[in-house]
């Protein structure tokens, strides 16, 4: 079996990062991510985060580097890729999906409980949210 691949958008905008409350299934409802999801066969990583962020938060997105490795998933069946992504047009990220979102800036990394998988990324961002406050 291939190894699926779940790309996921850290959306920054102003020095701060978007974080999403999942609503579902219940085991991980109440837990904070990335929007993203899975790439489907034949669609490229990119073409995927744009999809997702536009199936979930209702917006159109710009999608830039990556953030850290890898992160291996699921006893090694998947892995999460994260992406620096910016909002096109100024529209309002609105949670269509998800329970709740919200804006954490530097110090407010730790205010939300984050997927276990998520930290490794969660690690890498004050730098990178101070590199992009304006
Ligand atoms: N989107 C996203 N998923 C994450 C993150 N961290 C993490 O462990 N995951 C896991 C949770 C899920 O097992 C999987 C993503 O599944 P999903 O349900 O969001 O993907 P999807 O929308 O394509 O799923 P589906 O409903 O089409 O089956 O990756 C993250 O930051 N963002």
């Amino acid at each position: 079996m291939s190894l699926k691949v779940i790309v996921a958008a850290a959306i920054v905008t102003d020095g701060r990062v978007l974080a999403a409350e999942r609503s579902a299934p219940s085991e991980v409802a109440g837990r904070w991510e990335f929007p993203g999801g899975k790439v489907e066969p034949g669609e490229t990583d990119e073409a995927a985060l744009v999809r997702e962020c536009r199936e979930e938060l209702g917006v159109r997105v710009s999608v830039g580097p990556r953030i850290g490795a890898d992160v291996p998933l699921a006893r090694g069946k998947a892995v999460l890729r994260v992406f620096q992504v910016t909002l096109l047009e100024g529209t309002e990220p609105r949670a269509l999906e998800h329970a709740a979102l919200r804006w954490l800036g530097p110090d407010e990394l730790d205010s939300v409980p984050w997927l276990p998988a998520d930290a490794p990324i969660v690690a890498e961002l004050p730098a990178l949210l101070a590199e992009r406050a304006s």
